[in-house]
């Protein structure tokens, strides 16, 4: 089985558990990278008026661009997404991300952090964005998870 393992992190939690997420599945690791970075001013959530106050509350349509594009994902056969909860779902950069890519048949694995919001509303916001995927499975890993947990999780799959 081919696997690839794609992630967004602003500030580097995430980041920690999709290496985890990639040495437990043996990999390729793909960095989904916003064309502008998210500053921490736009991080603000207690800021109504921050950028992602706006993008994931008043403009949940808006796609923010990738630095780089969606990989070819063909020869892959399942896809693990990983990602911070912002404002209980997915980042909107997570849908771009699965929009520039075919998912007929895929199998599509999907892990996230947290302060403490669970990852089971994501889907709803993702799988219109990602046609034909199969979700295979969901996790919520708190931010000092350990390789041990992240194991036992893809060795159950
Ligand atoms: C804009 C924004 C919104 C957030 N919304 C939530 C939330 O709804 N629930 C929650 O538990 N944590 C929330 N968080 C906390 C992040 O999910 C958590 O810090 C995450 O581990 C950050 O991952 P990263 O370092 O990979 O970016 C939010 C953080 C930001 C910046």
């Amino acid at each position: 089985m081919k696997t690839l393992v794609a992630y967004f992190s602003a500030t580097g939690t995430t980041k920690r558990i999709a290496e985890m997420v990639a040495k437990a599945s043996k990999a390729d690791l793909f960095e989904i990278k916003p064309e502008t970075p998210y500053t921490p001013e736009d991080l603000n959530w207690q800021d109504d008026k921050s950028r992602t106050s706006v993008e994931m509350k008043d403009q949940p349509d808006f796609r923010p661009p990738m630095a780089e594009s969606t990989p070819d994902i063909s020869d892959y056969d399942r896809i693990y997404v990983g990602f911070p909860i912002w404002w209980y779902k997915a980042p909107t950069i997570v849908n771009t991300f699965f929009e520039g890519a075919e998912w007929k048949g895929k199998q599509v694995a999907l892990f996230a952090t947290s302060g403490s919001s669970g990852i089971d509303g994501a889907w709803e916001s993702l799988n219109s964005s990602a046609s034909g995927a199969v979700l295979v499975a969901a996790k919520r890993f708190s931010s000092s998870a350990f390789q041990d947990e992240v194991d036992t999780w893809v060795e159950t799959m």
